[in-house]
């Protein structure tokens, strides 16, 4: 039988500012959001660590929220989004980024960032995934 893959995911939320130059609407005004972002990770076999610490975990929640804490989420929170980044800074543009960026992050772990989500408001998300 094949193996089923086992996936970890974590869940942030940080409040920042934005506005989206020539909106057409009402973003157009410097505005907030409690962002929601989900982050899932698998490893590079699929399946969990054998044996040390990590044994039968994909990751450690801790060790992987701490990572996504320190080098993403505590970047953005109480921050002005168009000062974060050289793109307008709209959901998806914002996704993809925190994709590649965290990518990049773990390449050094076992693991592969396979999905994000990043919720804008409660009825409005963005899915990036591999
Ligand atoms: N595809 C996208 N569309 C919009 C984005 C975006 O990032 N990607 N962003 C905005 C605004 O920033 C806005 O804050 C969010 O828009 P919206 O979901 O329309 O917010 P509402 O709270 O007004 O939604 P309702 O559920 O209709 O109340 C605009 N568009
Ligand atoms: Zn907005």
């Amino acid at each position: 039988m094949r193996q089923p893959t086992v996936r970890t995911t974590k869940i942030f939320t940080f409040d920042a500012a934005h506005f989206l130059p020539g909106h057409e609407g009402k973003c157009a005004q410097m505005h907030g959001h409690t962002y929601r972002l989900e982050v899932t990770v698998e490893r590079k076999d699929g399946g969990v660590a054998t044996g040390g610490p990590e044994d039968g975990m994909v990751i450690d929640f801790g060790r992987l929220s701490a990572l996504i804490k320190d080098r993403v989420v505590d970047k953005l929170d109480h921050k002005v989004l168009n000062d974060c980044f050289p793109f307008r800074p709209t959901s998806e543009n914002m996704a993809r980024h925190i994709f590649i960026e965290l990518s990049a992050i773990l390449a050094n772990e076992d693991v592969n960032v396979v999905r994000v989500v990043l919720w804008e408001t409660p009825t409005s998300y963005v899915e990036v995934t591999a």
